[in-house]
């Protein structure tokens, strides 16, 4: 709306103004234009106002939702609640973006320093070149009156506001690189432990930017508007006296109180926004991280439903966020602009007819008159946008704590999980609890806790020395994983001590996780391989030979044939799951670490493969710690750690002679009845006998006639998904019709609507003001020449 209705109020005071210098009255009808102008925006603005305020189906008076609790009704004590806490959350959002700007300020060195400097510099040359351009348009007027230039070309000159704007704005940027690094290790534990803060990466990809392009556009508009605030006061005391400025400052600070007892709380507004739109493009981002699966089940309905639910809750609230934008801006550039500006020609027209300044009746003091009159009026406009903008920037404040608050919610929460990282490890090491170095691991009285509090391991002691291998199994969720989140350090120890090798260094070296669900680097097939290292981290760097040995050890050396070497491919979604399962083998066999965590990393590759690996393994010299439901990797193991599921444990040594199966047997003395449901599946999957029907050969027969009984693809069978974009031979303005009516039906939105009205009655006002000066120019030039 702003962008649209700017420029109306320099072409109403012109023709305001071109009134007075040819008539030295004011004209009837466009008075009339003025106060209907006025009238409109004055009963378009209070309806919209009474209608936010009244909207009594929104239980959240205050947080704009879109009314799903219609059956509740808002009690007075509701409404009173909301209200301090949308004050509270405002202040807070305040608070935050005041602690944002001090950590940019104490972050911007010399270079941000400097380019702060650059933008002051920018504001007052821009300052100083607007004057001039201001009283060059009145020396302009003056010689236009005494007929040396045609008037529109006085008119023409150019504000110079469109050659500074787009250099000051670049330079905020800079500020941006002074940001604190947001992304580090208690990333995991933010999105998957803590709980207190949703869509982390949103604050990190949206938030941030937004905040500091908005806060990049404040700072230039509030430098500019200082320097103009400032230096126009000065012309205007210089010219006619201190009470002008005065009374433009009561104005505005009259103004700007009303205003702010209207403002809706944008901030708060839009921090509810951004989570939204972060709920809603995490959607997204599983529909497609799971589209496969969601394929296969026939899901699509359903995902549909729960997106297009989000979009709806979404757009619900943009409405309404742009609606209150709309009544409020609509007040305000009411008091501030329209408003302003008729008070300021009032104030400037004053000592011109009346007062100090009245002309003499010669022509020249005429001129003089009128070019007085043009200058003044800039200066006086200029003064009254530059306070306009000071004052409406507590609004644009309000809405940048928005994202401020979002932000600095993140890096307290992430401050708070690092120094409660660093409190318990104190704490750990005052007590016994603690976690020490050792060539071995041991847990001594280890409990493993989830987040939520559930004791999945109770009092855990187990020793694992460097060269022996354990095997631990239990039914599913008893915390097999858990276990290593622990001495990984992503879950916090709560009790007992563990001992573990290479604390202090990388943890990799000595300790390799290869997971359950395989991961794959962005990257070409040897960033796979020496992954989590980059190239220049490489002690000794991974050889064409080396790699093909990596990968014949696990008969993926055909990917070297398929992609060729510096082919950055996404791994993740062109390989199977055993390929990759397989991969994380051969980065295995590429560390070797001294222990080797293998969290049922088998789970989807062949029966012969998983034993060549098992047994590569062990010849590498690298202790196993495997989590296995398959008692065939039993015979591989020396120990193997039994969870129940229930908190209990037990361990068993194998001894010389002892089988799998006995070990299992053994096992199955103390199950419970939640593990005797995996041992089943176990002893099953064991006792069955391998399905031949895909080695048949007359499998080879049945694809055939699977593939010959399809139904043939041909162009004629294509679905007509929307039958309107089938016809592509329609006529120009048939198509233009069908977008308009698209275009139509898909912006449902009073915002946009508004914006054709706005741009209607722009046009409007033009039209009008070029045939008044039309027909003024015609009717004063022949006045002015019979008046010469
Ligand atoms: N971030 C978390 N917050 C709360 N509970 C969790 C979290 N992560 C895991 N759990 C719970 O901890 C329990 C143990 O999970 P874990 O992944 O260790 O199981 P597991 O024994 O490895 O199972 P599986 O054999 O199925 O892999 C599960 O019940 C799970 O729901």
């Amino acid at each position: 709306m702003d962008a649209s209705i700017v420029p109306m109020s320099p072409i109403l005071l012109n023709s305001l103004l071109h009134t007075l210098c040819t008539t030295s009255e004011f004209d009837e009808s466009a008075l009339k234009t003025l106060l209907l102008a006025s009238g409109i925006l004055i009963a378009g603005g209070t309806a919209a106002y009474m209608q936010s305020r009244f909207r009594v189906n929104q239980p959240d008076l205050f947080g704009h939702c879109n009314g799903h609790n219609n059956d509740r009704e808002v009690t007075e004590e509701e409404v009173g609640r909301g209200v301090n806490a949308s004050k509270n959350k405002q202040k807070k959002g305040l608070k935050s973006l005041q602690l944002l700007a001090s950590i940019l300020l104490s972050d911007m060195g010399k270079l941000g320093a400097r380019d702060l400097l650059g933008l002051v510099a920018i504001a007052v040359l821009r300052t100083a070149l607007s004057n001039r351009l201001a009283k060059v348009q009145g020396f302009l007027f003056r010689a236009a009156f005494l007929r040396h230039v045609s008037k529109t070309e006085g008119q023409s000159s150019d504000d110079p506001d469109g050659y500074f704007v787009d250099l000051g704005r670049l330079l905020p940027w800079t500020i941006r690189d002074a940001f604190p690094d947001l992304l580090n290790m208690v990333y995991y534990k933010i999105s998957h432990v803590d709980g207190r803060i949703t869509n982390p990466e949103q604050r990190i990809a949206s938030d941030v930017p937004r905040f500091c392009s908005e806060l990049s556009e404040i700072v230039q508009d509030d430098l500019t508007a200082v320097t103009d605030g400032l230096l126009y006061t000065w012309r205007l005391c210089s010219y006619a006296s201190p009470k002008y400025v005065f009374w433009i400052l009561a104005y505005v600070l009259v103004a700007g109180a009303a205003i702010r007892n209207f403002s809706p709380s944008f901030g708060k507004l839009m921090s509810k926004e951004q989570q939204l739109e972060g709920e809603y493009r995490q959607l997204h981002s599983r529909l497609r991280t799971h589209s496969e699966s969601i394929a296969f089940y026939g899901g699509e309905r359903k995902e549909e439903a729960h997106i297009q639910q989000k979009f709806k809750t979404l757009v619900g609230h943009v409405h309404s966020v742009l609606h209150d934008h709309w009544w409020f801006g609509m007040i305000q550039d009411l008091l501030l602009k329209y408003l302003g500006a008729t008070v300021a020609v009032i104030l400037i027209i004053e000592p011109f007819f009346s007062g100090h300044l009245r002309p003499d009746s010669s022509t020249l003091g005429r001129a003089e008159m009128l070019s007085n009159l043009r200058y003044h009026t800039s200066v006086i406009i200029s003064l009254f946008q530059s306070l306009g903008t000071l004052s409406i920037s507590a609004r644009r404040l309000n809405r940048l704590s928005g994202y401020a608050d979002r932000i600095y919610e993140l890096m307290a929460v992430s401050r708070d999980l690092s120094l409660v990282d660093e409190k318990s490890s104190l704490q750990r090491k005052a007590s016994r609890n603690c976690i020490s170095e050792a060539n071995y691991i041991e847990f001594d009285g280890v409990s493993v806790v989830t987040p939520t509090g559930n004791v999945l391991v109770d009092d855990l002691t187990l020793r694992v020395e460097s060269g022996s291998n354990l095997l631990i199994t239990g039914p599913n969720g008893s915390g097999k994983s858990s276990l290593f989140r622990v001495l990984g350090g992503l879950w916090p120890l709560i009790s007992g001590h563990i001992v573990k090798p290479g604390i202090g260094s990388d943890l990799n070296k000595e300790i390799f996780y290869v997971p359950q669900r395989p991961y794959t680097a962005v990257g070409t097939l040897r960033d796979q391989l020496i992954y989590p290292l980059t190239t220049d981290q490489e002690v000794k760097s991974l050889t064409d030979h080396g790699m093909v040995e990596l990968l014949k050890n696990v008969d993926l050396e055909y990917l070297l044939d398929r992609y060729p070497p510096e082919k950055e491919v996404n791994w993740g979604e062109e390989l199977s799951l055993g390929e990759q399962q397989r991969l994380g083998m051969a980065r295995l066999f590429y560390h070797k670490p001294k222990f080797a965590i293998l969290d049922e990393c088998t789970s989807a590759v062949t029966t012969d493969m998983e034993e060549r690996f098992c047994a590569k393994v062990r010849a590498m010299g690298t202790s196993c710690i495997t989590i296995s439901h398959r008692p065939a990797l039993v015979a591989f193991h020396d120990v193997v750690l039994s969870l129940d599921g229930e908190g209990g444990w037990s361990v068993h040594y194998k001894r010389e002679g002892s089988s799998a199966e006995v070990e299992i047997n053994k096992l199955k003395a103390s199950e419970t009845k939640r593990q005797s449901d995996a041992k089943t599946v176990q002893r099953a999957f064991t006792a069955s006998k391998r399905d031949s029907t895909f080695s048949n050969p007359k499998a080879q027969l049945y694809f055939s006639e699977v593939i010959s009984s399809s139904p043939s693809m041909n162009h004629t069978n294509s679905p007509s998904v929307v039958p309107q974009l089938r016809c592509n031979t329609r006529i120009l303005p048939l198509r233009v019709a069908a977008m308009c009516k698209v275009l139509y039906e898909i912006t449902p939105f009073w915002h946009l609507k508004l914006e054709v009205v706005n741009k209607v009655t722009y046009i409007w006002f033009e039209l009008k003001y070029l045939i008044n000066s039309g027909v003024d120019r015609d009717n004063g030039g022949s006045r002015l020449s019979g008046g010469q």
